[in-house]
């Protein structure tokens, strides 16, 4: 790393000055004609309307409106990409570019001078760069070289050469606050600049400052399927989101922001990362949790517990009864042998055990089940399951149009036509009239007019059972998926190659019990869908092209394989780190093996990332001392505090050990402090506890956002997030003393940026007994 001789210091606010004046220049032009575009659409919104009144009947008016409704789409483009290049200027404004790299191509004599920012800026010609997209082609050298040989491929081929600069600056405001020459990988001291940092409650864009790890991850554009697994804070997240950035500047073409969907764990998470893409000049993608998908998918039929009240038992109920069944239970639901234990109950329902509900109206069986049972049994067996209950519902909509002629006849029929008013007579007067006039037959005016009045009473009751057919109610997949665990046996004879767990008879015993108390469990919820969507016909979404799963290690091997089916024509890039695996689904997804198997090893690309940036170096040597292979996790050279650990007798004494951390580190001037306890109900008692001495906020699974402050969180909830300091809040042996509980425990320590403290009551857990003393101070 090198320091900046004074005259080039100069020259290079010079020409900071230079590009800040052409942005304002800019600004300034497009100013007058963004607010000109937006008083000629109010204009012509108003002229159209009144168009519109005049007569929309006329063939003509028709035309010319129709071409009226271009014009204004095409000036609303127009306005829109306007307000678009001025929010962009806006932004470079202040902080135009933030490195510089000098290229001499083979070919040419003199090196040319390549300056990155967060867009492309031209010169008022429009003919030469003064600032380049950070993800055009050639702004690669900055993040892969070092001076040097370098190259970079452009449209038309790989274009070599040598770097004879790398320079990097902090610019505010127009003013260079700092600048460094850098040798090797993007410079240190700017990271620890923006590493030191204070947190803020939502993550920041980090294209200053790319690793060329990183770099990999976010241009990887060959595979179907790329997986990163990185160590806690070595900048998963991030990588994705400035990915999702570079696909939309790449593909620009044919590429939405509503074409890539990203999975995350939770709703603050969502919130945490929403500004990134904006703040990048980019609309942000879709975001979902798998949990909203399913109840936006199932909401309606089924109940479901929710995946966080299924951490709690996992965490609060190792005492219960039935708990070991459970997990048990939880573990095989998240297979892939259960989804071919699915897929072999569907093959069998092809042949028998189809179960169907009788179609009713008004308390009367119109079409019933067996009937339907028989019908779908006729079909050709060859034929898939969701083609026959196509044909199935195309039938039985005939069936209710002859039920309909039948039910005109009745009683009730006949006594809501004498309670209809005149207009309803009149419609059905003028209907007659219409009738004959085009027919030219004259008819019992009585007997007709009352036919079509009953006709339209009986479509418009008939109308939930038409939409109900349509929609599949018949078909009582609810008790089709009961019935997998009805009779233990059933699964065992149909899978052939033995893979069901050694208590599958309690598991069947208990599912059954919740089906039929209070909805199903949250493991039932993917592979129920899963089979609804066998039999249905899979309502698979064709235009994403891009899913991401970010904290990946908490998806189940079941949900991996349902996803791919859900978005065939989208390639996935899946982040986790499998030492942060909290949720205990199969074991067979902790390795990357399962993921292999999804789209196959040659479309398959796999990233690790050892380098951690959140954490100080002392932070991360003791936290990475409590996992296994810890060792392999690089701390970036940032320094602070060393952890501390502090040891209470009993419940009072670490209230009061909990309370001084909050105030010592407040003192230290960190704005946003996380006490972070096991579960929810540990957190909501300790906010009881702690409520009357240190302002704070709980956060709960239905928290949207938080802001920066003392708070107040179960570990899970605060995965994929960071705080400027953290307080565990029990470390004991009692809290985090199972195996299981290992990651748990790593996690809630790596969501620290600066400061740790571990405060436990009694014995401390074993997984800090493991790490090296001098890693931390006990008090
Ligand atoms: N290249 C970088 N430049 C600047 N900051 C970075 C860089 N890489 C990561 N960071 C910072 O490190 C922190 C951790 O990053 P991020 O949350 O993306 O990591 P992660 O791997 O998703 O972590 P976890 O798995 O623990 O949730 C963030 O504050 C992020 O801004």
């Amino acid at each position: 790393m090198m320091r900046i001789k004074y005259e080039s210091w100069v020259d290079e606010q010079e020409r900071v000055d230079r590009v800040a004046l052409e942005i304002v220049t800019q600004i300034a032009d497009l100013e007058g004609d963004v607010s000109e575009r937006k008083l000629e659409i109010v204009a012509f919104r108003r002229n159209f309307w009144e168009d519109v009144s005049v007569n929309v009947d006329d063939a003509g008016t028709y035309a010319s409106l129709k071409q009226q409704t271009e014009v204004l789409s095409e000036r609303e483009r127009t306005y829109r990409h306007a307000h678009k290049t001025m929010k962009t200027l806006m932004r470079l404004k202040h902080s135009p570019y933030f490195g510089r790299v000098d290229f001499l191509e083979d070919c040419d004599s003199e090196s040319s001078q390549v300056y990155l920012g967060i867009a492309s800026l031209f010169d008022e010609e429009g003919i030469q760069f003064l600032v380049h997209d950070w993800r055009a082609p050639i702004s690669n050298l900055y993040y892969d070289y070092s001076p040097g040989p370098a190259q970079y491929e452009a449209p038309s081929g790989v274009i070599a050469g040598e770097m004879t600069v790398k320079r990097q600056y902090m610019i505010r405001d127009a003013q260079i606050t700092s600048m460094f020459d850098t040798s090797v990988t993007i410079g240190d001291e700017l990271l620890q600049e923006v590493l030191g940092k204070q947190s803020n409650s939502q993550m920041k864009s980090i294209v200053a400052t790319i690793q060329r790890e990183q770099n990999l991850i976010i241009r990887n554009v060959s595979r179907q399927l790329l997986v990163v697994q990185g160590a806690a804070g070595s900048g998963k997240t991030s990588a994705a989101l400035q990915r999702v950035a570079y696909l939309l500047y790449r593909y620009r073409d044919t590429l939405r922001a509503d074409q890539i969907v990203l999975f995350s764990p939770n709703q603050m998470f969502n919130s945490y990362v929403s500004t990134v893409l904006p703040e990048l000049g980019e609309e942000n993608m879709e975001q979902t949790t798998f949990q909203e998908y399913l109840v936006h998918r199932l909401g309606e039929t089924m109940l479901f517990e929710d995946p966080f009240n299924q951490m709690e038992y996992t965490l609060e109920a190792v005492d219960e009864a039935g708990y070991v069944e459970r997990i048990e239970g939880i573990q095989f639901k998240a297979s892939v042998e259960f989804m071919q234990l699915i897929d072999r109950y569907i093959a069998q329902l092809g042949k028998e055990g189809m179960l169907f509900k009788d179609v009713t109206f008004r308390d009367e069986v119109l079409v019933p089940a067996e009937r339907i049972k028989e019908k779908f049994y006729a079909y050709e067996s060859t034929l898939r399951l969701p083609n026959r209950i196509a044909l199935l519902t195309e039938w039985l909509l005939q069936e209710l149009k002859i039920k309909a002629t039948e039910e005109m006849a009745k009683l009730w029929v006949e006594e809501e036509i004498e309670l209809l008013d005149k207009e309803e007579y009149m419609w059905a007067f003028k209907e007659l009239q219409k009738k004959q006039h085009f027919s030219g037959k004259t008819f019992d005016d009585d007997i007709s007019e009352r036919g079509l009045l009953a006709q339209k009473i009986v479509d418009v009751y008939f109308k939930p059972v038409r939409l109900g057919i349509k929609q599949f109610q018949y078909v009582n997949i609810p008790l089709i998926y009961r019935q997998l665990f009805d009779d233990p046996k059933l699964a065992s004879q149909i899978t052939a190659n033995n893979k069901l767990p050694n208590c599958w008879s309690e598991i069947c015993e208990s599912t059954i019990e919740q089906l039929d108390q209070s909805g199903m469990f949250y493991e039932d919820a993917t592979p129920f869908l899963y089979l609804t969507e066998c039999i249905e016909g899979f309502q698979a979404n064709n235009t994403v092209r891009h899913v991401f799963i970010d904290e990946a290690q908490d998806f189940s091997t079941f949900q991996f394989f349902f996803i791919k089916r859900l978005f065939p024509r989208s390639k996935m890039t899946v982040l986790g780190d499998w030492n942060q695996r909290i949720f205990i689904h199969d074991m067979a997804s902790a390795s990357l093996g399962t993921l292999n198997a999804l789209y196959g090893e040659k479309d398959t690309e796999i990233i690790t990332l050892t380098r951690s940036y959140r954490s100080t170096q002392q932070i991360i040597e003791f936290t990475r001392a409590l996992i296994e292979g810890g060792e392999a996790i690089e701390p970036f050279n940032r320094e602070g505090n060393i952890p501390t650990l502090k040891q209470a007798e009993d419940i009072e004494g670490l209230i009061s050990k909990v309370v001084d951390s909050v105030y010592d580190l407040q003192a230290a001037g960190h704005r946003t402090i996380a006490v972070i306890c096991k579960t929810a109900k540990e957190s909501s008692e300790t906010y009881d506890a702690l409520k009357g001495m240190v302002n704070m906020r709980l956060i709960e699974k239905e928290t949207a956002s938080f802001q920066s402050g003392i708070l107040i969180i179960p570990a899970y909830l605060a995965k994929g997030v960071e705080f400027d300091a953290v307080i565990i809040y029990d470390a004991s042996h009692m809290q985090y003393g199972r195996e299981s509980e290992r990651k748990l425990f790593y996690t809630a320590c790596t969501r620290a940026m600066h400061d740790l403290h571990v405060c436990f009551k009694g014995e401390m857990n074993p997984f800090i007994r493991s790490v090296p003393t001098q890693t931390y101070h006990l008090k």
